[in-house]
């Protein structure tokens, strides 16, 4: 699991829109093979469509050929409620893009037999491919989708009842009244989220800290359920500095000396692919060879002191001087040197 971490919200939003209009493009989808997206709702993913729909305005990315589906919605809302799911997709991304409607999944919290419908989207995430690429959210006591503390890790798409703390926490889009606010809805499952390819979670504020810090360092849980990410083989986190107040420094500390070496690394993967004597310095030592009939004594005092490598090579096709020269010519070339030059 990664974890990026920007200044503020506006800076990790941005980082995360950036992310997928990369990861569509590269894709190149078509109508044939579609971009799957899947998507979530809540205050935390705002500024993040509000860039992909500049993205899109700015012609930087199409969505004519992306599915999207959506992690949940209320159970017993009008869809044109204005704090329906719905309607939150629709006025803050739908809307705006050039997305086809035939394209978007949202669960119909309305519908008749409501696990028929749970069961129905699930098997419509089979027929599209599976989802490529999961954004989420979390609530401040970890959840993902409407996965609430004690959903089962390996859950599938069904009804959820809400906890006490997401009803207050949701009341502040029902006039702060908690009795306005449904008391169930439908989810995808953990084990939904877990079965796409790759999974963004945007976390930013510091009433999400305490979350945070139980995702990243705490064990798996079904307490703190977006936890499951430290079991996705691509999974990253995007937070801003204030999610970070319950972290330890040195996890943080951690987490942002891999994104620097990272990025220091596709550098030297450039530098590797033109410089011909990185190709030379991974063939040298195939032609030492070792003298395995030396045995030095034991010394009195009982320690084993082990002999360099250079005093025990004998014959060797290359000269242990031009070894050194070839280390001392590739640091001399150090990438330091090289990156100015360099177009990344
Ligand atoms: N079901 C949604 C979650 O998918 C979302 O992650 C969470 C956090 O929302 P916010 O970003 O507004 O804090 O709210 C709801 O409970």
């Amino acid at each position: 699991m990664k974890l990026i971490v920007r200044d503020d919200a506006i800076a990790a939003s941005e980082y995360v829109a950036q992310y997928i209009i990369q990861r569509i493009n590269d894709f190149a989808p078509t109508a044939d093979r579609p971009f799957v997206l899947g998507l979530p709702t809540g205050s935390s993913p705002e500024l993040i469509y509000r860039h992909l729909v500049q993205a899109y305005k700015n012609d930087d990315v199409s969505f004519a050929n992306v599915v999207t589906f959506n992690m949940d919605e209320y159970v017993d809302l009008p869809e044109e409620h204005p704090e329906s799911y719905h309607s939150f997709m629709y006025k803050h991304f739908f809307s705006h893009v050039d997305i086809r409607p035939s394209n978007v999944h949202l669960l119909n919290g309305n519908a008749p037999d409501l696990d028929a419908e749970c069961a129905a989207y699930e098997q419509k995430i089979q027929e599209a491919g599976g989802i490529e690429l999961f954004l989420g959210g979390i609530g401040p006591d970890g959840h993902i989708a409407f996965n609430e503390p004690g959903s089962s890790l390996r859950s599938r798409t069904r009804v959820a009842t809400l906890a006490e703390d997401t009803i207050r926490a949701n009341s502040r889009f029902f006039d702060n009244d908690i009795s306005q606010v449904p008391k169930q809805a439908l989810s995808v499952g953990v084990g939904t989220v877990m079965d796409a390819r790759e999974v963004i979670l945007i976390i930013t504020g510091s009433h999400k800290a305490a979350a945070l810090q139980r995702v990243v360092e705490g064990g798996l849980s079904q307490i703190w359920t977006a936890s499951c990410l430290q079991m996705h083989e691509h999974a990253m986190i995007v937070c801003d500095e204030a999610a970070t107040d319950e972290l330890q420094v040195k996890t943080v500390k951690y987490f942002k000396s891999i994104e620097k070496i990272e990025q220091e690394q596709l550098l030297r993967k450039q530098a590797r692919a033109e410089d011909p004597r990185f190709a030379q310095w991974r063939g040298a030592l195939k032609k030492l060879q070792v003298d395995t009939t030396q045995k030095a004594p034991v010394p009195v005092d009982g320690e084993l002191t082990p002999d360099s490598m250079k005093s025990r090579l004998v014959d060797s096709a290359i000269a242990i001087d031009d070894m050194e020269k070839l280390e001392d010519g590739l640091k001399l070339t150090s990438m330091g040197s090289r990156v100015n030059s360099m177009t990344i």
